[in-house]
């Protein structure tokens, strides 16, 4: 991976940069614009960027009519069986009109279809959604986060924290994180948990963890990623590090799923607590993005710390910059976590460096099946 991030660095713009200021010079002016949607080698420009400004003015619209769909089991319900809109509003419990009208918008946005014989079926992107409740869940749980981004530019000038995301991830504006008592966990645990399977099978299907004696998931929630990795690997022994209240339950968890032999559960705070000894991989789930650089800095340095000669860490995370991706880096988890009050996606160059000041080495980004869910960093301990 190379080095750090050259954002910003001067230099005079290049060719590309000028003939793009150039062409948008000319797309800003409204007679050129009028000009170009006529002319026919330049329509299919026009139309593609009017479709893509109007996507962003509809995003809202768009989503809502994937909540209502996901709030009224419309994709299940469809996977089962394609119907008559009759009889699917009758099953949603919707006006008939009402039915038909949301049949409609979802399928204009791919999520359902309508059949040559006027029935409603599954669409490509509803297909997507089944089997997944994690998603299912996301998509709900965005109701606090679009209520936080309902001002967008308040969000960006007031400072951090105080938000319905802040306080829904108790550990990211508590003073003291350790004190995060159960009932605040809850709710972001018992999502993370239902999000998993997608991230887990992402890693699982990059990296094999059968090499290891120990794997140590720190922030590893309740355990549902180690689950998943001890249903593939039968090697390595189970240890959980997460928050007091959190690391409670991943224990019964672990009992119930009948590792309770196989797995050693820790109760700390990554923020002051050292980790514990004795794996010789420590994995960050969906961890390190949601601390401000000094805090993912020392924790880095303290995962660095209990690691054996020979260890190695893995990151699993969505990062910034990924290609075909650019908007859940840079957009979403961007203004996901300013609403959440701690964090920032990182591009891979930019953990690189935080893992090189930490004492690791040899980073590599391996290639995960869909990076827009998860991209997955391992580095070795340098040796000294
Ligand atoms: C046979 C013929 C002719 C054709 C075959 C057609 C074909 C190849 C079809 C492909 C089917 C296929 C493989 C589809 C795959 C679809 C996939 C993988 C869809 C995945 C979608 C994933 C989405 C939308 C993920 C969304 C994730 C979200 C919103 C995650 C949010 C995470 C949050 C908020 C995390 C919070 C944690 C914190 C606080 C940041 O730490
Ligand atoms: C976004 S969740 C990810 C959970 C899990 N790794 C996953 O991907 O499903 C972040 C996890 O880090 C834990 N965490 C946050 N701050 C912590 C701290 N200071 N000490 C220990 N764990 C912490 C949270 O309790 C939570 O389980």
């Amino acid at each position: 991976m190379s080095g750090a991030d050259t954002l910003g660095a001067a230099g005079p713009p290049s060719f590309l940069d000028r003939f793009r200021s150039f062409r948008e010079g000319l797309a800003a002016r409204p007679g050129f614009r009028r000009w170009a949607a006529r002319f026919p080698l330049t329509r299919p420009f026009a139309r593609r960027r009017a479709r893509a400004l109007f996507d962003l003015c509809a995003g809202f619209v768009y989503t809502q009519v994937l909540l209502a769909c996901v709030r009224l089991d419309v994709f299940a319900i469809l996977a089962q069986q394609p119907m008559p809109t009759q009889r699917l509003a009758q099953r949603i419990g919707l006006p008939l009109e009402s039915a038909e009208r949301l049949m409609a918008a979802a399928a204009s946005l791919g999520l359902t279809a309508r059949r040559s014989d006027g029935a409603w079926a599954i669409g490509p992107l509803g297909a997507a959604m089944i089997g997944n409740d994690g998603l299912a869940a996301m998509v709900e749980h965005h109701a606090m986060l679009y209520a936080d981004l309902a001002d967008p530019v308040a969000l960006l000038r007031r400072p951090r924290g105080g938000n319905a995301l802040s306080s829904y991830w108790a550990y990211s504006g508590a003073e003291s994180p350790g004190e995060v008592g159960a009932d605040r966990i809850r709710d972001y645990t018992a999502l993370m948990a239902a999000s998993q399977p997608m991230v887990a099978e992402e890693v699982l299907a990059t990296y094999r963890f059968d090499a290891h004696r120990a794997v140590l998931d720190v922030g590893g929630g309740n355990g549902a990623f180690l689950r998943a990795v001890a249903a593939e690997a039968r090697a390595p022994r189970l240890m959980l590090f997460d928050l007091p209240a959190v690391a409670e339950e991943a224990r019964a968890r672990f009992a119930a799923a009948g590792l309770g032999a196989r797995a050693s559960v820790f109760g700390g705070d990554f923020t002051k607590d050292a980790l514990p000894e004795g794996a010789d991989l420590i994995t960050l789930v969906r961890v390190l993005h949601d601390h401000d650089d000094d805090v993912s800095s020392a924790l880095l340095a303290r995962i660095r710390a209990a690691l054996p000669p020979g260890g190695r860490i893995l990151i699993a995370e969505p990062m910034s910059g990924t290609a075909g991706a650019e908007p859940m880096g840079e957009a979403y988890f961007g203004f996901y976590l300013l609403a959440m009050g701690r964090g920032r996606p990182r591009r891979p160059e930019e953990i690189a460096a935080m893992l090189a000041a930490a004492g690791f080495a040899r980073p590599r980004l391996l290639p995960t099946p869909t990076p827009l869910l998860t991209r997955v960093i391992v580095a070795d301990v340098a040796s000294p």
